[in-house]
């Protein structure tokens, strides 16, 4: 396919006199090959919808354009940007599609963006299909890219948001450590709380590291790019929260025992909920937390619902709120004082 000459992120950024801002955290990405890398990992985009966040200078923009996209939509925060995005959108017009416009160009901020209705309804596929013909695609600032792939970790699993179109893949880039992190396998020292929660949920690969000079300015760490499928079928069957919050307590303490971290789920009089996790879950007390394979968590997970459906108070108990710690004592006496009563009420029938 042949394509009008498209600006390249470098003259956009000497055309505006883009000076990149330390305090957002940008590092701009101008050489096109690692540009075109990045976009290649995402997979096949002819013909796709791809939403690209934090273009910036359009590097990646530009690369992802020259795929032969159906359409690409922008989200940037930073407003200095636009002129030279609306100059990308430009040119991209003389692209044949189907579209008076290749691409969208949206101004905000990623946290607050809703993809919900963002894409056509025809490009929905079934959960247990293929992927649909939609791509996420980003080198965000590191503070934004990790508590956002949280957020759509937790959209995966309710199917909602890009992916109430299916399931939608990610490619994304983050610091280096957190990239291993996220792949971490069980032999791992890296595996930890985010190594369980991507892992339950997609299938998440380590494509390439790009080493921190290759930006301008240079971040002092190098940089990983991640590649997330969601799964057809999550290895944990049970809400984001849940997971959550036992992932968060058996992770702790890396260097703990799972039998240290697992008490502090349940209130300090009932260490008998703390047994029965173990001998329901079939998972050995004695291991450290980053041992665990991803079903003896999900196993784990599963006892701790049941326990907390038999047991009403325990989800909500927090052991380091001293009101849950209250309002648990209280409902516990209560609790008891009715099974007293029903012994005596029993008792007196008999
Ligand atoms: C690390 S720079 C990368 C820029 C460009 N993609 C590149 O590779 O050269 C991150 C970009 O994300 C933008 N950004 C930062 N926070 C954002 C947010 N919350 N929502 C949307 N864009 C954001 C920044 O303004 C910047 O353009």
């Amino acid at each position: 396919m042949r394509f009008p000459p498209l600006p390249s992120p470098r003259d956009v950024v000497h055309l505006y006199k883009l000076q990149a801002r330390k305090q957002l955290s940008q590092n701009f990405l101008l050489d096109m090959n690692l540009n075109r890398k990045i976009v290649n990992k995402a997979g096949k985009l002819a013909g796709c919808y791809v939403c690209e966040v934090g273009p910036g200078p359009g590097g990646i923009t530009r690369a992802i354009l020259e795929q032969g996209v159906e359409e690409l939509i922008v989200i940037e925060k930073d407003p200095r940007f636009m002129p030279g995005l609306q100059l990308l959108a430009e040119a991209a017009k003389g692209i044949e599609c189907g579209h008076a416009n290749r691409m969208r160009i949206f101004q905000g901020d990623i946290l607050r963006f809703n993809m919900e209705n963002l894409f056509p309804q025809e490009l929905k596929k079934d959960w247990k299909d293929d992927t649909p013909d939609i791509h996420i695609i980003g080198n965000l600032p590191f503070n934004v890219s990790t508590p956002l792939i949280i957020r759509w970790l937790e959209a995966i699993s309710t199917q909602t948001g890009a992916w109430r179109y299916g399931r939608t893949p990610l490619t994304l880039t983050f610091q280096k450590e957190v990239a291993e992190r996220m792949v971490a396998s069980v032999l791992s020292k890296e595996r930890c709380r985010l190594s369980i929660m991507c892992q339950y949920l997609c299938d998440v690969s380590l494509k390439f590291e790009i080493p921190g000079k290759a930006f301008v300015p240079p971040p002092e760490v190098d940089v990983g790019v991640v590649k997330f499928i969601p799964l057809k079928r999550p290895l944990i069957e049970l809400p984001f929260p849940l997971v959550e919050k036992v992932v968060s307590h058996i992770f702790h303490t890396k260097r703990k025992l799972v039998k240290n971290c697992v008490p502090t789920l349940f209130p300090p009089n009932r260490p008998e909920l703390t047994a029965r996790m173990f001998e329901e879950a079939d998972v050995s007390p004695d291991i450290l937390a980053r041992r665990l394979s991803v079903e003896e968590v999900g196993r784990l997970c599963h006892v701790y619902n049941k326990i907390c459906q038999e047991n009403p108070g325990i989800y909500e108990y927090n052991f380091r709120d001293p009101e849950y710690i209250e309002l648990y004592r209280k409902r516990r006496s209560i609790e008891l004082a009715k099974i007293e009563d029903q012994i005596l009420h029993g008792e007196e029938n008999t």
